[in-house]
């Protein structure tokens, strides 16, 4: 059924578990994701960000709107940085059940004011808003305090950002980044920040770039012919921590990118004469379902539906 992102993450919070956010550009990924999600029975959140928007169009809105009322767990349907009021307008406009708008990279009082106005506009016809304050970086542990404080998180400035906006749940810098390349080896992941946040802000919290990045997926995608540097994604121990504190939301974009690519590429290889689309969309549609499933598990989702 479709449902509002807060219906999902108030629940998650609460219960302390995360619901996967994951981007879809088209149809395989999104059959991949609907269909992890009813053989796990969790909830979980489509994601789709203003390029995917542009890329699919009403194909891709009208599936995933239609899809998700269909579905037998909570889907909700969400814009995925939301770059503009006009932007958050055509999502809310196309049925989104979830809209981000992120003005973290502006000043303090430009983002409260921007995210003040995309929330009465959403809450006005029943729609949850995410915001993000922080800036999303990989942060080396030793890196000092002032430099960690000027891009990561402020605790206290975060419980007033989310008093004067009204958002309903928060992305927080903590360490990670969108991507491939999260930093050297294990990236520094700022829990003791996270802590301190998520005792001023009840509200559901959010993880960008968590994604695994997992060396077994680099190296098939590798195997297959891929080029891909020193690739480092977020530690599941980590991604378990940050949930125990506080994050209900993790997108998870990279890693389904990385199996669906290294999929399509090995059918290729595999079969140069082959000239059907669907044998070799269907294989790499087949490997982000497992990939989803997988981070279900980790995220302690199963069976929430
Ligand atoms: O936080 C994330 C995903 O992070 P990751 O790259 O770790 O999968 N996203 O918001 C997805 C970004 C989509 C636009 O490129
Ligand atoms: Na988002
Ligand atoms: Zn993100």
């Amino acid at each position: 059924m479709l449902v509002t992102g807060l219906e999902i993450l108030k629940k998650a919070r609460e219960e302390g578990y995360g619901v996967g956010a994951f981007n879809v550009n088209n149809m395989e990924f999104l059959q991949a994701v609907l269909e992890a999600a009813e053989e796990q029975r969790s909830p979980v959140i489509l994601a789709l960000s203003e390029g995917a928007m542009k890329y699919g169009g009403r194909a891709l809105t009208l599936m995933a709107v239609e899809l998700a009322k269909e579905a037998r767990v909570p889907v909700a349907v969400h814009l995925d940085h939301g770059s503009s009021y006009e932007s958050v307008l055509r999502a809310l406009r196309a049925g989104f059940t979830s809209v981000m708008i992120d003005k973290s990279h502006e000043d303090f009082e430009t983002n409260v004011r921007e995210t003040r106005r995309v929330v009465e506009a959403a809450h006005a016809v029943g729609v949850t808003v995410e915001a993000e304050l922080g800036r999303l970086a990989g942060i080396e542990e030793h890196v000092a305090v002032d430099e960690k404080d000027a891009l990561l998180t402020n605790p206290e400035e975060a419980r007033i950002f989310m008093e004067r906006t009204g958002a309903d749940y928060l992305a927080v810098a903590i360490g990670t980044s969108h991507g491939a390349y999260k930093g050297k080896g294990r990236p520094f992941i700022d829990h003791a920040r996270l802590e301190r946040i998520a005792r001023l802000v009840p509200a559901p919290l959010v993880l960008h770039g968590a994604s695994a990045v997992p060396p077994e997926l680099v190296e098939r995608f590798r195997a297959s012919g891929g080029e891909i540097g020193e690739a480092a994604g977020i530690h599941p121990e980590d991604i378990r921590k940050a949930i125990s504190l506080g994050i209900a939301k993790i997108n998870t974009d990279t890693d389904l990118r990385l199996a669906f690519t290294a999929l399509i590429r090995e059918a290729l290889n595999k079969n140069p004469k082959e000239f059907d689309p669907r044998k070799y969309l269907g294989p790499a549609r087949e490997a982000v379902k497992e990939v989803v499933k997988s981070r279900m598990e980790l995220f302690g989702s199963v069976g929430r539906a």
